[in-house]
């Protein structure tokens, strides 16, 4: 029994088991055993608890940290991290012609592929993201390289392999049955990882460059693995003007999915600005939940996705940061993002209500596990779910950090500072499913076995030989296997 536990905490752990409440589980004792949770006790338990489990020790956070659980992005484009945070002055149909579409072709370079993703897994892990909904690209092989750097990376991820057979570049397009052919292939080499951290997923990219054919064997596809299917769903008006026009027989874009059998208990849907209510009762019924990503929203999105009448309606919705038409890696600047968008439908009287940090935490945490079919296995600190947390200290000394605490201020003030002051900063250290994932393990090791810096730069790291990662307390190979309960 001993040997299987891996570590064991003792002080505060935050979370949102509903919409809008947070709680405080205050100086509980955390096993963990093969990456789940085995036990929560009272502190004053410690010392049964460690008779029971015979841990030598159980480890006390310092009075300025407590543990949050890992940030769940349900909606991100991989291939297009590398120009986060640039070429947003044109609208959707064009971005994706004048930057996405160049951007993504590039992936077929696999050194550039290898590189890129790593740097993107170890960036989204930093920032606290313990599980991600990707979009690939269109060309099967560079979606092995991402595929193969979540799984050494040690993030939880869904994962998919982009379709897309008309309206598109001459040199970004696929026929269909090859795009058929290569959906399969992507699903079968991630299944035949038997990772348990990662899921493939059906993509087909929108429904301007798909056609019929296409999303019809997709679902197949999916229904023959059991995989998520993750599109664009109403998110601006020249999307939405070009799919009535080529479908001008369907009322919605909700309708054309429904027809092609794309609308699934599995399904995440980005953006949903423009859902009729209508709409979003029929993706309700069928289970399929919308990645709200607002920042990409106020880019390119044409109106307000209401968070709150959604859920009134029984709709599942999760946060997404949408990179790169979101420009922030971040899920801290989402969960902001949230409720500052829902403070704009007040403000336009949309809506009545405004969402609270609280609620973009669920959203960032408990929604997205939902939206990704994944609730009973992350999202809260709960017994028998996995370990994917965390570690936040919300006084890093000086001007270290990105906000100050004063005296007198008690835990949940400093808990609300950091969700809408803090950064990656605070982040000291990142667990999934086993932890520390080996991205946080990447960073320069401060006091082993289980306490990593996520100050100091590893990203300059990227090509630097084993030996010299070694010796600057990088993981070795075993260790970072060791880091998966994966076979
Ligand atoms: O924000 C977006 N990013 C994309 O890459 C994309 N493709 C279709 N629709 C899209 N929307
Ligand atoms: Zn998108």
């Amino acid at each position: 029994m001993a040997a299987d536990v891996t570590h064991a905490f003792r002080g505060t752990f935050y979370h949102t088991p509903s919409y809008g409440r947070l709680d405080a589980l205050r100086d509980v004792v955390v096993v963990i055993q093969d990456g789940s949770i085995a036990r929560i006790a009272e502190g004053s338990e410690e010392a049964a608890v460690r008779d029971e489990y015979g841990l030598a020790e159980v480890r006390q956070l310092e009075a300025s940290q407590y543990f949050v659980p890992g940030f769940i992005d349900t909606h991100v484009h991989a291939p297009q991290y590398h120009y986060t945070g640039t070429g947003t002055d044109v609208p959707l149909m064009e971005w994706l012609r004048k930057y996405t579409f160049p951007a993504e072709t590039s992936f077929q370079d696999l050194d550039a592929a290898r590189q890129r993703y790593s740097l993107l897994v170890k960036r989204f892990l930093a920032n606290g993201t313990t599980t991600a909904m990707y979009y690939g690209s269109l060309h099967l092989q560079p979606n092995l390289v991402l595929v193969d750097s979540i799984e050494r990376l040690g993030q939880r991820a869904v994962v998919g392999k982009v379709n897309m057979d008309r309206h598109s570049p001459d040199d970004y397009i696929e026929n269909t049955s090859d795009g058929l052919r290569d959906a399969e292939a992507f699903v079968t080499y991630t299944l035949d990882k038997k990772c348990s951290r990662i899921q493939p997923c059906i993509t087909p990219r929108f429904i301007p460059t798909c056609t019929p054919e296409l999303m019809k064997g997709l679902a197949a596809i999916a229904s023959k693995y059991g995989c998520h299917i993750q599109s664009h769903i109403s998110e601006c008006c020249g999307e939405v003007n070009c799919v009535r026009e080529m479908h001008p027989d369907y009322a919605s874009d909700a309708a054309v999915f429904e027809e092609m059998g794309l609308l699934t208990s599995r399904t995440v849907m980005a953006h949903g600005t423009l859902l009729s209510d209508e709409d979003i009762r029929h993706l309700a019924r069928r289970g399929t939940a919308v990645s709200h990503c607002p920042l990409s929203n106020f880019i390119f999105g044409d109106a307000f996705f209401k968070v709150n009448h959604a859920l009134s309606l029984g709709l599942k919705v999760g946060l997404g940061t949408d990179v790169a038409g979101g420009i922030s890696p971040s899920m801290l600047s989402a969960q902001r993002m949230a409720v500052v968008n829902s403070r704009c439908l007040r403000a336009h009287k949309l809506a009545k209500d405004v969402i609270t940090f609280k609620e973009a935490l669920w959203l960032a945490t408990v929604g997205g596990a939902q939206a990704l079919d994944m609730s009973d296995r992350v999202g809260t600190f709960e017994v028998g779910k996995e370990f994917d947390a965390l570690l936040v200290d919300t006084n890093l000394g000086g001007t270290s950090g990105p906000f100050d605490v004063f005296p007198g201020e008690d835990d949940d003030q400093r808990f609300e500072k950091f969700i809408n002051l803090g950064d990656d900063r605070n982040l000291i250290e990142v667990y999934v499913q086993v932890g520390p994932s080996s991205s946080a393990s990447d960073r320069t090791s401060r006091t082993p076995p289980w306490r990593f810096s996520v100050r100091g730069s590893d990203y300059a790291v990227v090509g630097t030989d084993m030996q010299t990662l070694l010796s600057l307390g990088y993981p070795s190979p075993n260790r970072v296997k060791q880091a998966c309960t994966c076979p």
